[in-house]
């Protein structure tokens, strides 16, 4: 599909998504009716942030609609931060629960990883604490950060192999940029991390063959940032005026300029986000097999 007055075509997070929510649910019947295994998702609120409630609903929602155990937790925005990791311990220890997700942000009060330090990695469906993050530096990754994984997913039905290509990923968060890196260094792309400190950036953005942006600024990558033939990838999420007294979503990537330039583009939304709750599916499902004892699922 070519996107409006455009060169690039849109690569579709949606159908992404649906396609692989199919073949979720048909290994999670598989895994019921050979084993009786219903995978268990706990998730974890702390807090009344709007964006972070719709986010946490659809999680529980898609759990549900595999078939999945789905439990939530919300908790007080004013939550000590020894009460929230007695609930990770008390998660931690029901065998009902396969995959624990703390939704983030949270309260400045506690600590990040007090609670990563605390979730058992078996059960860190999020593969955000340190045990999953080495074993993926490692190359023997199990659990994989989500959005990252939908992004190399994308990429991979998108343009097939990476290898040799210059990926550029900016934005060093643990939730995205620095998995999404390791990813795309294992795939034998040549990986360039760019940050607040980077400088001329534009150039940098020039050179990559697949730019992946997680900055968290809206539209913050320009059109002409974007070398000709690129895959953009837009990671980012953001709620602007939309000047009708209205507010919409707009990436990290000015889309129309960028789509002038690019060979594929993802839209905000539909693009990256779609993958994200799947993903998280699908490493329920992975989580929940490896606890059973059964050998690894090829999903
Ligand atoms: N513990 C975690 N916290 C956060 C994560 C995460 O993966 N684990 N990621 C983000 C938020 N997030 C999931 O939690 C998330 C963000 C966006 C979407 C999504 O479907 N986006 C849609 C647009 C949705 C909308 O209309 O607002 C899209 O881009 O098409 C899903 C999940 C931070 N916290």
């Amino acid at each position: 599909m070519t996107a409006q007055n455009s060169k690039a075509s849109i690569i579709d997070g949606k159908a992404h998504a649906a396609k692989l929510k199919a073949s979720i649910a048909a290994e999670a019947a598989r895994l019921k009716a050979e084993h009786g295994l219903v995978p268990g998702l706990a998730t974890i609120l702390v807090g009344n942030d709007p964006a972070s409630e719709v986010y946490v609903r659809n999680k529980n929602k898609t759990a549900e609609s595999l078939g999945f155990k789905s439990v939530h937790h919300h908790l007080p925005a004013d939550v000590s931060e020894a009460e929230l990791l007695a609930l990770v311990k008390a998660l931690n220890a029901d065998p009902s629960v396969h995959g624990i997700l703390v939704q983030m942000p949270l309260p400045k009060h506690i600590r990040e990883e007090a609670v990563l330090d605390t979730l058992d990695p078996a059960k860190d469906v999020d593969a955000l604490t340190p045990y999953n993050a080495g074993l993926l530096l490692s190359g023997r990754a199990h659990l994989v950060s989500c959005t990252p994984m939908g992004v190399m997913m994308l990429l991979k039905e998108t343009i097939g192999s990476i290898a040799g290509m210059e990926a550029l990923v900016i934005g060093r968060s643990l939730l995205f940029g620095k998995p999404a890196a390791q990813l795309l260094l294992a795939a034998n792309a040549t990986v360039t991390m760019a940050h607040s400190r980077t400088k001329d950036l534009a150039e940098v953005c020039r050179r990559a063959d697949i730019l992946v942006a997680a900055i968290g600024k809206p539209e913050f990558v320009r059109g002409d940032w974007v070398k000709p033939g690129a895959t953009v990838i837009d990671v980012g999420i953001n709620r602007v005026d939309a000047g009708d007294g209205k507010s919409k979503l707009v990436g990290d990537v000015a889309y129309g300029e960028a789509a002038e330039r690019a060979a594929h583009i993802t839209p905000v939304p539909g693009g990256v986000g779609a993958m994200t709750i799947i993903c998280l599916m699908r490493n329920t499902l992975i989580a929940a097999a490896a606890l059973a004892g059964l050998p690894p699922l090829s999903l």
